[in-house]
């Protein structure tokens, strides 16, 4: 076999003296040299064992198939031509799927000659066709999706459905549900549907199903759950545990973050939650962990720990100081009553001094970003609202997975929504989404979808390791209305054209409706949600202008472009069902886009990445700290910057 790989070790320790990809991976520094066999095998545990054995080296980058994030540290390049990665779609019969060249099929092709088309038109006149918007208009149970008001016609769509065809869009989500390992370069397959599935289904991973392990923790989460509610588990001192502060962070975080905001308001679950607080810390700021544990009683507080890993940074950090937190208070055995987790590592937990009793899992084939609906976040929802809530809030998850699995590709709400989204970015050329929704209960929803869907498809290679030829991935931002129509909705209207989801519920949480107003709260909020995607889309001409009487010097500023697109998402109500329906809209269409951009939206690469970079800063600052040695090794501008924050606070503990 070729010898296809090759490297060099950042930082001054040392480097790869060679290696290859026939039989081993050889890291050499000034000590010795050790070699790493099997890599082309897949085989990243012996990669681990071997490498972590010696001098700790930490490899990153694109060294496909290595799983341990303490491999982080040095860079292995290989050729993807021949990756483990490729080989393991080749492996499971995927790769007429995951070769494909997009960009050279006639869909394509036809999608490109078509633009010219699109913008000869405006959406003021396309919004004219009746026929063509009822045909834009889809209801799936209980959830109207209007995107009459996207750049397309009834051609468009035709057009972006052969593409899903030429795509083999169906083939890859069938290669999803079956639990091929589509996250090629980690080797696992993308199963959190399987997360929320009825007890009775069945749904198979490496020949063995997984809904009966999925099950068992989920009714590990409703017995603990019920005892800590009920009072029956106490704490150190013997009082209830009341407050729940949930470490964790990204996946481990935004979506737990999401759904309770959301339900933290829902009528029901606002009085199942009476008494109680859940709390979330997860930036490493020390200003985090103040306001987390401001006026919490350790006695009546119980710390859950969310780490897929169990080894980032920020999250151990902050469940250090939690753990330092209640045993100064509580005394070290606390730390049993006080303190649980959630991981797919076990071990470390055990390490970490958590007891295993108190360990809830998941598994390697549920991605951070998506783990929502596993113990991540149906744990410390529990404990918050009860599980029957949180099932709920599964079931509407599981509704929209099953119309996903399927719903013909012409009427599936995700594939419609993930196409669009491909036709905005890489056709039209819009690279950013605003999330809009008007309700406050969704705050967190567009933080939690920025991440979803930047982690996801925030790509710069095909699935098999080939650069993209065009633009992948789409910048999400978002803010409730009407709070975000006093601030960035100006460039919306009149600046760049950001394609807009609009997200509303035709009933409140909570409804106020006070005599002599001419209509109720919810209704003067909705009244922005229908005026905000016409006027998007109309604009307003100097014609228009002129005829309101308008002063002429005016005009020009006044004038409203339009033919700005956007979709409007419909609710019946917010709550834990249709909240759950919501989520699972949005990652399956963030799948959809990924599946035709034809990457590989379940790896982070670039993420992984971010979390080692702080290590070398981190032992600088120890040194300089402790012993007081120089700064070596940085670039000018990171050497400057370090002395002057060193020589601005001299104490270690500051
Ligand atoms: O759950 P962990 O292992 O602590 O990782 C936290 C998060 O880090 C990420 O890899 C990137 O920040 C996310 O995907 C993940 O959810």
């Amino acid at each position: 076999m070729a010898s296809v790989a090759s490297g060099s070790m950042c930082g001054k320790a040392g480097g790869i003296s060679r290696s290859t990809f026939d039989g081993s991976l050889e890291f050499q520094d000034a000590e010795q040299s050790r070699s790493v066999p099997q890599l082309n095998n897949f085989a990243a545990p012996s990669l681990k064992a071997t490498a972590l054995r010696t001098t700790s080296w930490k490899v990153y980058g694109t060294c496909h198939g290595v799983r341990n994030r303490r491999f982080q540290r040095g860079v292995v390049k290989m050729s993807i031509a021949d990756s483990p990665a490729k080989r393991k779609l080749q492996e499971q019969g995927l790769e007429h799927v995951s070769g494909l060249a997009i960009s050279e099929t006639a869909a394509w092709k036809q999608l490109h000659q078509h633009v010219g088309e699109i913008k000869k038109t405006h959406l003021r006149e396309l919004m004219k066709d009746e026929q063509r918007c009822q045909s834009m208009i889809k209801e799936v149970d209980g959830i109207v999706v209007d995107y009459s008001r996207q750049r397309v016609t009834t051609g468009t769509m035709e057009k972006l459905l052969s593409l899903a065809n030429e795509a083999k869009l169906s083939e890859k989500i069938d290669a999803m549900w079956s639990g091929k390992h589509i996250n090629s370069t980690e080797d696992r397959a993308v199963l959190h549907c399987a997360l929320r599935a009825p007890r009775e289904a069945e749904i198979f991973c490496d020949g063995k199903n997984v809904v009966p392990e999925v099950w068992s923790t989920l009714d590990k989460i409703k017995e603990f759950s019920e005892r800590v509610r009920s009072g029956e588990w106490v704490g150190a001192t013997g009082k209830a545990l009341t407050n729940v502060v949930a470490i964790g962070i990204g996946g481990s975080f935004l979506g737990p973050l999401f759904v309770h905001n959301a339900l933290e308001t829902e009528p029901s679950a606002e009085k199942l939650a009476e008494g109680r607080s859940l709390r979330f810390f997860s930036n490493v700021d020390p200003v985090d962990s103040g306001i987390a544990l401001k006026g919490l009683d350790p006695e009546t507080t119980l710390v859950v720990v969310v780490s897929k890993t169990f080894t980032t940074a920020e999250t151990m950090l902050n469940a250090r100081t939690c753990r330092a937190w209640i045993t100064s208070n509580l005394g070290v055995d606390a730390v049993s009553k006080h303190m649980i987790a959630v991981s797919t590592n076990l071990e470390l937990v055990k390490e970490f001094g958590i007891d295993p009793e108190n360990a809830f899992p998941f598994w390697d084939w549920v991605g951070g970003r998506y783990s929502v609906t596993s113990a991540v976040g149906v744990l410390p929802l529990a404990l918050q609202y009860g599980f029957d809530k949180v099932e709920e809030f599964l079931k509407g998850t599981w509704s929209m997975d099953q119309h996903f699995r399927n719903a013909p590709l012409e009427s599936n709400l995700p594939v419609l929504l993930g196409l669009l989204s491909v036709w905005n970015v890489t056709f039209l050329g819009y690279p950013a989404r605003a999330i809009l929704p008007y309700s406050q209960a969704l705050q967190k929803l567009a933080p939690h979808i920025q991440q979803v869907s930047m982690e996801s498809n925030g790509k710069g290679v095909a699935i098999d390791g080939t650069p993209l030829p065009y633009e992948a991935g789409e910048i999400e931002f978002g803010e409730p209305g009407t709070n975000g129509q006093h601030s960035f909705y100006q460039l919306i209207h009149q600046g760049r054209v950001v394609p807009c989801d609009f997200i509303g519920a035709v009933r409140s949480q909570h409804s106020v409706f006070m005599p002599g107003e001419k209509v109720s709260n919810h209704d003067e909020l909705m009244s922005n949600f229908f005026a905000q995607a016409d006027a998007l889309a109309d604009g307003k001409t100097p014609e228009d202008l002129k005829a309101e009487g308008v002063a002429a010097p005016l005009i020009p500023h006044k004038v409203f472009t339009g033919n700005r697109p956007s979709l409007s998402i419909l609710l019946p109500t917010l709550d834990a069902f249709t909240i759950g329906q919501l989520l699972s809209l949005y990652e399956h269409r963030i799948a959809v886009q990924g599946f035709i951009w034809n990457v590989n939206s379940f790896d982070q690469w670039g993420v992984e990445l971010g979390k080692s970079l702080a290590s070398r800063v981190r032992t600088q600052l120890n040194a300089s700290r402790t012993r007081d040695a120089p700064l070596q090794g940085f670039n000018y501008s990171t050497t400057y910057l370090l002395t002057h924050y060193l020589k601005g606070k001299t104490p270690v503990h500051d």
